[in-house]
């Protein structure tokens, strides 16, 4: 079996090859990324694998894809690949809301797989943390309404968002690579364009691939997205508002037993989500869980919670998909 990652020398693309590396995922790997990096090696299960330059031909001998780049140039190798009957797991946005790609996060809707037609899309990687953070809670109050703030890493950005901040916290006169202003010592809240109602494209993400990632297109979400100086793991506060009335003790023994989730939530004792603590490793923390105190029907809980969003949030959550597709 031949994989490619497409993107390999990327934030995610350089995760995934360490994820399958981790699982001993049983392939040929072929990496491909742009002239700038071809040549370039890495190891896979002991063998170096040469970084081959992204083109038409690249998929001939391909049976998967694990697609790392940009929206735009997804669009031009996704017919390349497709002309080969390469079955594409994909981390741009450029294909998530089509009808007939699969939204798929593994640990809430992996029946989704099966409806592919050669293409499953990774949802948003702040979408990911918040709903396997929320799954069960959802589950058990049918979640009607999300209210959230995150903190976004700066590898969200790439490998540039990276650059900038190590480059930054030495000279914070070093301009800006990825971001509108400087990163280091401040935060930006903005993550992509801004649209007429002052919504930018990151903030749009939760409800649209949220609703189709659970099935249910009633779900409202009002998202405040933050870039902030850290280098690795999302965080999130977010309140949400359900059908059912809620409780925070039921509510904690819920998150304990969701798939992919670890709760942490003894406050008094210091214990709570924290990105740091949540770097490198695939389960999203759960904390802080409170009942919102402004909602007198009892039917709303705040929760924070911490995820590595280069793992779980990209690469961990498409080669979970990849492993599905392959049994
Ligand atoms: N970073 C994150 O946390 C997340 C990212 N994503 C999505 O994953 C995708 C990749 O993001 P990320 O890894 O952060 O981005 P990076 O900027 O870190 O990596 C981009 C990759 O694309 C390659 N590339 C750029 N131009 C070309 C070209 N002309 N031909 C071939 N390859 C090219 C780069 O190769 P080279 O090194 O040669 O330039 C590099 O391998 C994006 O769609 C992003 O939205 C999704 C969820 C989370
Ligand atoms: N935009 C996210 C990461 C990302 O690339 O998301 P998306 O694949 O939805 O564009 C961030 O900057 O943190």
């Amino acid at each position: 079996m031949k994989i490619a990652i497409v993107g390999a020398t990327g934030a995610v693309g350089q995760q995934m090859l360490q994820c399958l590396e981790e699982r001993n995922f049983d392939c040929d790997l072929k990496l491909l990324a742009s002239a700038r990096s071809k040549g370039k090696v890495f190891s896979y299960r002991g063998k170096d694998v040469v970084v081959e330059e992204l083109n038409e031909h690249s998929f001939d001998d391909v049976d998967y894809a694990l697609g790392a780049t940009e929206n735009d140039l997804t669009k031009k190798w996704m017919p390349w690949a497709q002309k080969n009957n390469v079955i594409v797991v994909d981390n741009s946005s450029a294909f998530r809301l089509d009808p007939d790609v699969p939204l798929v996060i593994p640990e809430i809707n992996p029946e989704d797989i099966a409806k592919n037609h050669g293409l499953i899309a990774n949802p948003n990687c702040a979408t990911i943390i918040a709903l396997v953070a929320l799954n069960g809670l959802n589950k058990r109050y049918k979640i009607k309404r999300i209210i959230c703030s995150t903190y976004q890493a700066v590898s969200g950005a790439g490998v540039k968002g990276i650059k900038d901040l190590e480059n930054q916290s030495k000279d914070p006169s070093i301009p800006s690579q990825a971001f509108q202003y400087q990163i280091a010592y401040n935060l930006i809240p903005q993550i992509g364009s801004f649209d007429d109602l002052g919504i930018s494209k990151e903030e749009w993400k939760m409800q649209n691939e949220g609703r189709k990632i659970w099935h249910n297109d009633d779900l409202l979400v009002n998202c405040t997205c933050v870039r902030v100086p850290i280098y690795r793991s999302h965080s999130e506060s977010i309140t949400i508002e359900c059908e059912e009335e809620v409780d925070v003790k039921e509510a904690q023994e819920i998150v304990a037993k969701t798939e992919g989730c670890v709760l942490k939530d003894d406050p008094k004792n210091g214990i709570y989500p924290m990105p740091l603590d949540t770097t490198n490793q695939d389960l999203v923390y759960v904390g802080r869980i409170r009942k919102d105190i402004s909602d007198l029907t009892g039917h709303s809980l705040i929760v924070f919670c911490c995820g590595d969003q280069i793992r779980k949030g990209a690469a961990t959550n498409a080669v979970q998909i990849l492993e599905k597709l392959v049994k």
